[in-house]
């Protein structure tokens, strides 16, 4: 059997799912697998399609005629694992082995992989590939050319891990950062890493842990988490002290929460309802609203979004943040405060909806406070704080976010 088989087989199965079917990544449980398997064939689907429109190209100069999506992918696979410094031989017999797997299928089409592949050039490189264009053409208009090309250079590399701390607890070695949170290059297997059974850190990226940061909740506040799991904000707002009730639609997502609770052994207040509808029985000093969205700051680490999303659900969830952040505002005690915030990168989730809410509420006041660590040119002119994935980028770039903090008059 050709090395690494059922990795490879497996990437290109979970390749099949997300460029056939639309599924995404996270919908892979692959718990019939080995650890090691399962992480591997994840880590070559994402490396996959960090480069797929590139490998394509380079594929078409070889291919007549288009073979069936399958063989695509096994074919996308092995350039791909080639450009990354594999060796051919082991592409290339793994690629012909899955393709001969592959049954009535595929089986005719091993001469044709093995002939396509043997013919690539050895210093394979690839170009770097550009975002659709229904989320380029918007990001061009709001940061520019030159920038979206760095978002797009970033977007190619795999990203760091990085940790939120807790303070006196044990973490592993890694380099920190100067808003706090801890880098790591490879990782390894989490659960072996020092400060983990204490629960002295999560997984969150440098920037998802700001939104919690430039809320600033102060021990015994009452503060609600609205849309709040799976939870990496939950567990910072927990372990600065303050009262925490924790709220989101999702059952499955708040049983994520409920177990980061418990590992990290952090208390808060878990409701699971639709918070178009949930009352409160009291106002809150302050209130995270970390709304649903694109989620388009987050292709670094979901490669598979551009090719399972196509933007057409944005009117209904910039609707949605809407509505969520004038019912939170409601909520507050006079002169408490709001951070809302959305792992998106494109100004409608984000910009905009700040200057709308300042409309429909013009006695709002926008915040902002001193943060260790911000680069002065991540405010924007309101205020807020804009977050994009070549922040940082030659330490490895940061997921895109938008957040601001609003107060509520007397
Ligand atoms: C960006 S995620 C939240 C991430 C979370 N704050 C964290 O740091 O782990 C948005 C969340 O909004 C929740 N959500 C969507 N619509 C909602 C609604 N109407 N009411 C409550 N939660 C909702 C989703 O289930 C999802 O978990």
């Amino acid at each position: 059997m050709a090395e690494g088989l059922t990795a490879r087989a497996t990437a290109v199965a979970i390749l099949d799912g997300v460029l056939g079917e639309g599924r995404m990544l996270s919908d892979f449980s692959g718990g019939h697998l080995a650890p090691a398997d399962r992480a591997r064939a994840l880590r070559l689907a994402e490396t996959t399609l960090r480069h797929l429109e590139p490998a394509d190209r380079l594929l078409d100069k070889h291919l007549r005629k288009s073979p069936p999506l399958t063989v695509r992918n096994t074919l996308r696979l092995a350039l791909v694992e080639r450009a990354e410094g594999a060796p051919a031989h082991g592409t290339v017999n793994a690629a012909v082995e899955i393709t001969r797997q592959g049954g009535k299928r595929t089986a005719h089409l091993t001469g044709l992989v093995n002939a396509v592949l043997r013919a690539l050039p050895d210093d394979l490189t690839l170009e770097t590939q550009k975002l659709p264009r229904w989320l380029r053409q918007p990001l061009v208009h709001a940061f520019g050319r030159d920038a979206v090309t760095a978002i797009e250079t970033v977007h190619a590399q795999e990203p760091p891990l990085d940790l939120t701390l807790r303070p006196g607890f044990p973490h592993p070695d890694g380099d920190l950062l100067p808003t706090g949170s801890l880098r790591l290059r490879n990782p390894g297997q989490l659960s072996t890493l020092p400060g983990y059974a204490e629960g002295g850190w999560w997984v969150q990226d440098a920037a998802a842990a700001l939104p919690v940061k430039l809320l600033q909740p102060q021990p015994g506040e009452r503060i609600l988490d609205l849309c709040a799991a799976p939870g990496g904000k939950t567990l910072q707002l927990a372990a600065s002290g303050a009262q925490v009730t924790a709220l989101d639609i999702s059952a499955p997502r708040m049983a994520r929460l409920q177990a980061n609770l418990a590992r990290t052994n952090l208390p808060a207040t878990l409701i699971t309802a639709d918070a178009l509808h949930w009352q409160p029985d009291a106002p809150f000093d302050a209130i995270l609203l970390d709304a649903p969205c694109s989620a388009t700051g987050t292709i670094r680490r979901h490669p598979d979004l551009p090719f399972v999303k196509d933007g057409s659900e944005l009117p209904n969830l910039t609707t949605l943040q809407a509505q969520l952040l004038d019912r939170a505002l409601g909520w507050l005690k006079p002169q408490g405060r709001l951070v809302f915030s959305t792992c998106s990168l494109l100004p409608e989730e984000g910009e905009a909806q700040l200057a709308a809410a300042l409309t429909r509420h013009p006695s709002l006041t926008v915040e902002r406070p001193d943060l260790p660590g911000i680069d002065p040119a991540w405010w924007t002119p309101d205020n807020a704080l804009r977050l994009r994935p070549d922040h940082w980028a030659d330490r490895g770039g940061m997921d895109g976010f938008f957040m601001a903090r609003l107060q509520r008059p007397i």
